[in-house]
C-alpha cells in the first residue's frame, strides 16, 4: 500500500552553504523516501521558479501537503505529481517553488520504489532497465557564474565516450581532473575550484581547451580509450540583450559570429559535445549551428529548452539542437523530466540528465538517467556531492543499491 501518510519539508545546506528543500514521504505500509532540490547559477530565464527556502516550504505545507496526504499513493508518480501541479496551480511552480515541488517529487518516488523493494531506476523505468548506463560528462575546468576570474566558457568537460564501463568512465574523469591540476602546476598558474569542483583557474578559454585537450589525450593513452572534450558555454550568461551581442572580458561577438566561433572549436577540437552555444532566445542560431555541425557532435539545449515540452517541441520543429539536458528543478516534478525525455527520444535527440551548480547528496538524477536509458549525464568529476551521484551510478551497474 503507497498511499501517502506524511510528508515533512525542512531546510537543509547544499553545496554552496546556501539552504535548500528536503523532503522525507512516508506512506502507510512504511516506505519512506527522502530527497533534496539541488540549485541553480546559471539559470535559465524560463525555468520554473525556486522560491526562498522557508517560504517554498510553508506554502508547500499549506497547499500541498493536504493534497497528498491520505490521498494520493507514492508509487503512482504519475498522480503525485498531478496532486503537485494541482496545489500549485500556475505553470512554472511560483506559489509552492519548484524547489519544494521537485523535493516531494522525488522523494515520493524513492517511497513507491521502497514499498515495491525494488532500486529507484527500476520503478521508474521498469524491469528492464539497467543493462545501459549513461557516458559521464566530467567537468574538469570552468569559470562563468561558478567561479569569478576564471573561464568565460563555463565549464570544460572531459567525455570518456569510448569508456567500456561507467565505473571505468568515472575513474577516467577523475583522473583528467587530476592531470590538469599537475599540469596548472607545472606552469605556475594557481587555482582554486568553482562551485562544481573543475579547477577555477585565471587563463583563457584557448588556454583551457589546450589544457583540457592535453590531459583528456595523457589519461586517454593511459587507459587505453577514447576521451573527448565538450563545453558548457552558458551563452546567455555572456549575452548583453540591450547591445545584442556575446561579451568576452573585452572581446565581442555579434550572434553571427558566435556561431562561427562555435563551429571552429568544434572543428578544432574535434569537440564531442557543445551546451547552450548561443542565447536562451535564440533558436535560428542553435538551428544554424546545428545545420552546420550537428552531424559532428551532441549540440546540447540547456537554458533554451529548460526540461520544458513546450520548447523542447519547439526546438523540435525548428531543427535547432540535437541533445536536451534534463534538471528535474527546472520543471519541477519527474513526470516532467520523463516527458522531456521520452519527447526528445521519439524525435532522435539525446537525452542528457543533469546536476546543478549547487548540489546535496541526493543521487536521484543518476537513477533517473538510468531508468530513462539516457545516453549522457552531466554530474561532475570531484566533490562529495557530485560523487555521490557518480559512485550509485557504480553500485547500479553491480546491482548493489
Ligand atoms: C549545471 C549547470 O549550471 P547551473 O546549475 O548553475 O545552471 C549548467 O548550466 O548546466
Ligand atoms: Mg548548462
Amino acid at each position: 500500500m503507497t498511499l501517502i501518510r506524511s510528508v515533512s519539508l525542512r531546510r537543509v545546506l547544499d553545496s554552496r552553504g546556501n539552504s535548500t528543500v528536503e523532503a522525507d514521504v512516508l506512506t502507510e505500509s512504511g516506505g519512506f523516501g527522502r530527497a533534496a532540490a539541488p540549485s541553480g547559477a546559471s539559470t535559465g530565464e524560463y525555468e520554473a521558479i525556486e522560491l526562498p527556502t522557508g517560504e517554498s516550504i510553508a506554502a508547500a505545507r499549506q497547499h500541498a501537503v493536504p493534497r497528498l496526504v491520505g490521498e494520493v499513493h507514492a508509487g503512482n508518480q504519475r498522480e503525485v505529481d498531478a496532486a503537485l501541479r494541482a496545489a500549485d496551480g500556475t505553470d512554472d511552480f511560483s506559489e509552492i517553488g519548484a524547489n519544494s515541488a521537485v523535493a516531494v517529487s522525488m522523494a515520493a518516488a524513492k517511497a513507491g520504489a521502497d514499498v515495491l523493494g525494488a532500486p529507484l531506476y527500476q520503478h521508474l523505468g521498469g524491469t528492464f532497465r539497467g543493462d545501459n548506463f549513461p557516458i559521464p560528462l566530467g567537468n574538469v575546468v570552468g569559470g562563468g557564474e561558478h567561479a569569478t576570474e576564471a573561464t568565460h566558457i563555463q565549464e570544460f568537460l572531459a567525455a570518456p565516450v569510448g569508456a567500456p564501463s561507467v565505473s571505468e568512465a568515472v575513474f577516467a574523469n577523475a583522473a583528467v581532473h587530476d592531470r590538469i591540476g599537475a599540469l596548472l602546476d607545472e606552469r605556475g598558474i594557481a587555482a582554486g575550484t568553482g562551485d562544481e569542483g573543475a579547477w577555477a583557474p585565471p587563463i583563457d578559454d584557448a588556454t583551457a581547451l589546450e589544457l583540457v585537450a592535453e590531459a583528456t589525450d595523457d589519461v586517454a593513452d593511459d587507459v587505453g580509450f577514447e576521451i573527448g572534450v565538450g563545453l558548457d558555454v552558458a551563452a546567455s550568461e555572456l549575452y548583453d540583450a540591450g547591445d545584442g551581442v556575446y561579451r568576452y572580458g573585452d572581446a565581442e561577438r555579434t550572434p553571427a559570429e558566435q556561431v562561427d566561433y562555435i563551429a571552429r572549436l568544434v572543428s578544432e577540437y574535434d569537440l564531442a559535445y557543445v551546451e547552450d552555444p548561443v542565447e536562451e532566445n535564440d533558436f535560428d542560431g542553435f538551428a544554424d549551428l546545428t545545420d552546420r555541425v550537428g552531424d559532428r557532435t551532441v549540440l546540447c539545449g540547456d537554458d533554451l529548452f529548460v526540461t520544458n515540452v513546450d520548447r523542447l517541441q519547439r526546438g523540435i520543429d525548428e531543427g535547432a539542437g540535437n541533445a536536451v539536458l534534463v534538471k528535474p528543478n527546472q520543471i519541477g516534478t519527474l513526470s516532467d523530466a520523463v516527458d522531456a525525455v521520452e519527447l526528445a527520444t521519439r524525435n532522435g535527440l539525446q537525452a542528457v540528465v543533469s546536476h546543478r551548480s549547487g548540489e546535496t547528496e541526493d543521487a536521484t538524477i543518476a537513477h533517473l538517467a538510468v531508468a530513462t536509458d539516457a545516453p549522457l549525464i552531466k554530474t561532475g568529476t570531484v566533490g562529495g556531492e557530485r560523487t555521490a551521484k557518480l559512485n550509485e551510478l557504480i553500485r547500479i551497474a553491480e546491482d548493489a543499491v
